[in-house]
């Protein structure tokens, strides 16, 4: 019983518990069907709301395609719109484009018709100019001839004599000369036919010769044949005899030639002589022309000197007249005038060609043995490289070619290009310059030797003409306000000439491009170029004190203040010649520059050259 009890307590317990926990799961599942019912209306308010929303993107979307479509609509009006203003306007544009057009048109219409005009005016004015230049050229011409001819008649007057016994001779000549051609066309026009004549004959004779044996006739006329024969035989005997004494005439004739040349040495002779007695300094000055964009020149006159060998050129700062310029009239101006006086002034219409006549006689100086030195000193851009370097038809290219025309076969020419620059020297035909040479004098020959510097020989004006190209390009030269091609540095072309024999020197010719002098206010260089610039202009003033001691007869003189009157020391010595060209630039802006150059030019004329024993 009492495990029964037992059980039923123990059934009774479980019974409770299970009733626990079935109510539990009761009150869980209420739980649940609430809160699924609650999810459930939330559901379909967002269902419901949802659906209100896809209306509203509905509409919203409606909208935004009838927006676009306004939209589409506004922009193809705009388009029209524009395209049609874009056409108007073309329309406007292309008229006002022709009346802008046709204003420009008539506006240089009447420009040129003023132009036209002012040409018109300049070529009357220029005429003018042109026919002053000519009557007073024609004046100094004139003056010049009645000058040589005063000068040469007493050579004639002395040639007269021996020009008579060789006219005579001459006409002589040419008569025998003209008989002898008479004689000689004559038979020369018998030749033909006597020679025609022979071979009938001969032809005659041949046939003859087979008739021999028949006829005497026959024998006769071969005796004929042979007259004829003898006596054409003759006749060509004369024509040697004419030709021989053409011969003669053609010797004669040689020899002719012979002594007119002699004559022409006689006359270099003399002229080298009157130019002993101008002194062996000379001094030429040239005036270069204005170039098309420079605007104003100083007046400028030309003219001769009467009873002296010497030119006279006088400068002013005032414009230039027209009328007077270059032409030998007076300047009426109220400014100062400077008048200057040198062995020759060369106008702007000179030309290299002209100029080189004038100093092609210094050249065979040279050739015969005398030290000779040209040089071009002037202010920047005044023309000194045009008149010494320039390639086609400067001094130096010119006096090669007359170096290799006329010189003797036993002459040896050799060559040095040298530059001078920064007061140091190299070799311009050596592309590296990093290596300054130095200058050696030897006192008992007195000559000059640049140490270490190869003398080449040359042979050819081929090989001169390179050599100077090569020079050129290796050159120092940069553009300055001045100059668009400044010459940085001197140039100096050295020809040596040796005898082919004993190699021994003969004489030596400079030809120096100088580098110009320039006010660095003006020409406002820094740098590189300003120290190039004082060196420049200290090498030419200490060129200028070398010239004012000689020409004060100092005992000593300054040649080794600088390389350039180091290297030019023995040439400026009695038994040497020197030429000096003074470049002048007409530009009003230099005036003050030009009357330094005149300046220094005309001490350098008065200079007399006394030996010193240095
Ligand atoms: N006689 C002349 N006829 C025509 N043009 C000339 C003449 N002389 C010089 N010129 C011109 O003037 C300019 C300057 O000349 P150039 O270079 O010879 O001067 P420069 O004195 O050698 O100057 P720098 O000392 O600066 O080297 C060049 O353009 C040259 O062609």
């Amino acid at each position: 019983m009492r495990y029964l009890s037992r059980e039923n307590r123990y059934q009774d317990e479980k019974f409770h518990l299970a009733k626990d926990t079935l109510m539990q799961l009761i009150n869980e599942r209420a739980k649940l069907r609430y809160c699924h019912e609650k999810t459930r209306d939330e559901f379909e308010i967002l269902y419901d709301r949802t659906i209100s929303h896809e209306d509203e993107i509905k509409k919203v979307f409606d909208r935004r395609q009838q927006l676009e479509h306004n939209l589409k609509l506004k922009l193809r009006k705009q388009q029209k719109e524009a395209f049609i203003l874009f056409r108007r306007k073309k329309t406007m544009l292309k008229q006002s484009v022709s009346t802008v057009k046709s204003k420009i048109i008539n506006t240089k219409l009447t420009q040129l018709a003023l132009d036209e005009r002012e040409c018109q005016e300049l070529l009357q004015a220029n005429k003018l100019l042109l026919r002053g230049i000519t009557t007073v050229f024609e004046r100094r011409i004139k003056q010049q001839v009645w000058d040589c001819e005063s000068s040469m008649k007493h050579l004639v007057r002395s040639n007269q004599s021996q020009e008579k016994t060789f006219r005579m001779l001459i006409m002589k000549q040419g008569l025998r000369k003209r008989d002898m051609n008479n004689e000689l066309s004559q038979i020369s026009a018998k030749r033909p036919f006597l020679s025609s004549q022979k071979k009938i004959l001969e032809s005659d004779y041949r046939s003859m010769l087979k008739q021999k044996s028949n006829t005497e006739e026959n024998s006769k006329l071969i005796t004929i044949t042979r007259n004829i024969q003898k006596s054409s035989a003759n006749e060509i005997k004369d024509n040697h005899i004419v030709e021989s004494s053409l011969q003669d005439v053609k010797a004669l004739s040689a020899n002719h030639q012979h002594q007119l040349q002699n004559k022409e040495f006689k006359t270099i002779r003399l002229h080298n002589k009157l130019q002993d007695l101008k002194g062996n300094l000379r001094v030429y000055c040239r005036v270069r022309p204005l170039a098309t964009d420079e605007q104003e020149s100083i007046g400028l006159t030309i003219s001769d000197m009467e009873w002296s060998l010497k030119e006279r050129i006088t400068v002013h700062k005032g414009a230039a007249d027209s009328n007077s310029n270059y032409a030998g009239k007076s300047v009426v101006s109220e400014q100062k005038k400077y008048t200057f006086h040198f062995d020759k002034v060369f106008s702007p219409f000179t030309t290299n060609t002209d100029i080189f006549w004038e100093i092609s006689q210094l050249i065979h100086c040279s050739l015969e043995g005398t030290n000779v030195t040209i040089f071009a000193y002037g202010q920047t851009g005044s023309g000194k490289s045009f008149t010494m370097s320039k390639v086609d038809d400067g001094l130096i290219s010119r006096s090669m070619d007359l170096l290799f025309n006329k010189r003797n076969k036993d002459i040896r020419i050799f060559v040095q290009l040298i530059e001078i620059y920064n007061d140091k020297l190299f070799n311009l035909l050596e592309y590296k310059r990093n290596k300054p040479y130095e200058i050696r004098h030897n006192k008992t020959n007195r000559t000059t030797e640049v140490l270490g510097m190869d003398e080449i020989l040359v042979d050819s004006q081929e090989q001169m003409k390179k050599m100077l190209l090569k020079a050129e390009e290796n050159k120092r030269t940069f553009a300055t306000n001045m100059n668009e091609r400044s010459s940085r540095s001197h140039t100096v072309f050295r020809f040596i000439f040796r005898s082919c024999k004993s190699n021994c020197l003969i004489s030596t010719l400079h030809l120096i491009d100088l580098a110009g002098s320039e006010r660095i206010s003006q020409s406002k260089v820094i740098g590189d170029r300003l120290k190039e610039t004082q060196y420049i202009n200290k090498s030419l003033s200490c060129l200028n004190n070398v010239i004012h001691s000689i020409n004060q007869n100092y005992h000593h003189i300054p040649y080794r203040n600088s390389k350039l009157t180091y290297l030019l020391q023995y040439s400026l010595e009695p038994t040497s010649k020197t030429l000096m060209f003074v470049n002048v630039n007409p530009n009003k802006l230099f005036f003050n520059e030009t009357l330094t150059s005149l300046r220094f030019a005309e001490k350098v004329n008065g200079t007399k050259v006394i030996y010193y024993d240095t």
